[in-house]
């Protein structure tokens, strides 16, 4: 499976975020997506979310050389700002997404068991959601988008603010996502990236471009990622 986009453009009045973004994801891999503040990470993800309305372009999956529309159960999205209802406990939230996604989960677990992989304590998981830690609400948030395992997972910058334990916990959960899925992951953390991801890609001036490793050390490799992003020359 591929995740195909074409040509993808997207402008806020007379600033144009995206101008033509065409890449191909290929399935089993992590993508650190990387570029500069209001280089058009978010704007990217949510075009591909479509919370907002791209101005043209088009994107799809590629199965056996036949594309096919992108469903709501095919795409999981999660924010950077971790959006939850703070009204329902964390067990609450869970059943419901549970219920009302009951048809596209396969192999339910116990509602203790999906608390237990995001290492969420006994304690917290009747307390309400208002009053969960950041971190707390985004592994939540990151919960309910593995829990129905969506073909392409957009992480837009998740693990900024979960501690280093839960971090390393994270990154082990998206390897072991990886099979038969297409990550797409925005960061800062360069780091994060070179140690999670597959393969790099840039969003710079409204396009997207990878930034081939081979032949370099994970030093050279660093510095040729500084310098796209700086605009320099990139090989
Ligand atoms: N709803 C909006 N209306 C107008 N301009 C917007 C809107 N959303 C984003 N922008 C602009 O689009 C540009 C890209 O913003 P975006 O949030 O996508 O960047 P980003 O790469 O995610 O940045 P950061 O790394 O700082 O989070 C910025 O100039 C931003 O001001």
């Amino acid at each position: 499976m591929n995740f195909v986009i074409e040509h993808l453009s997207k402008a806020f009045e007379k600033k144009q975020v995206l101008k033509d973004i065409s890449f191909t994801f290929d399935s089993g891999k992590i993508y650190g997506l990387l570029g500069r503040n209001g280089a058009g990470k978010t704007t990217l993800f949510n075009c591909l979310n479509r919370d907002l309305r791209a101005d043209g372009g088009a994107f799809f999956l590629l199965e056996n050389g036949e594309k096919k529309e992108i469903s709501a159960e095919d795409i999981g999205y999660v924010l950077s700002t971790p959006t939850v209802p703070e009204f329902l406990t964390g067990r609450e939230f869970l059943k419901f997404f549970i219920d009302i996604n009951e048809s596209s989960i396969a192999d339910k677990k116990s509602e203790d068991a999906y608390f237990s992989i995001m290492n969420i304590e006994e304690e917290d998981r009747d307390k309400l959601l208002k009053d969960y830690s950041h971190g707390m609400k985004n592994k939540m948030q990151m919960l309910i988008n593995i829990i129905a395992q969506p073909r392409l997972l957009l992480l837009d910058e998740p693990l900024t603010s979960l501690d280093v334990v839960v971090a390393e916990e994270m990154k082990q959960l998206l390897r072991s996502l990886k099979q038969d899925r297409i990550i797409i992951f925005s960061t800062h953390i360069m780091e994060l990236a070179l140690d999670l991801c597959d393969e790099i890609v840039i969003l710079n001036h409204g396009e997207l471009e990878v930034v081939d490793q081979s032949n370099l050390d994970s030093g050279e490799f660093k510095d040729k990622i500084i310098r796209a992003l700086k605009e320099e020359e990139n090989d």
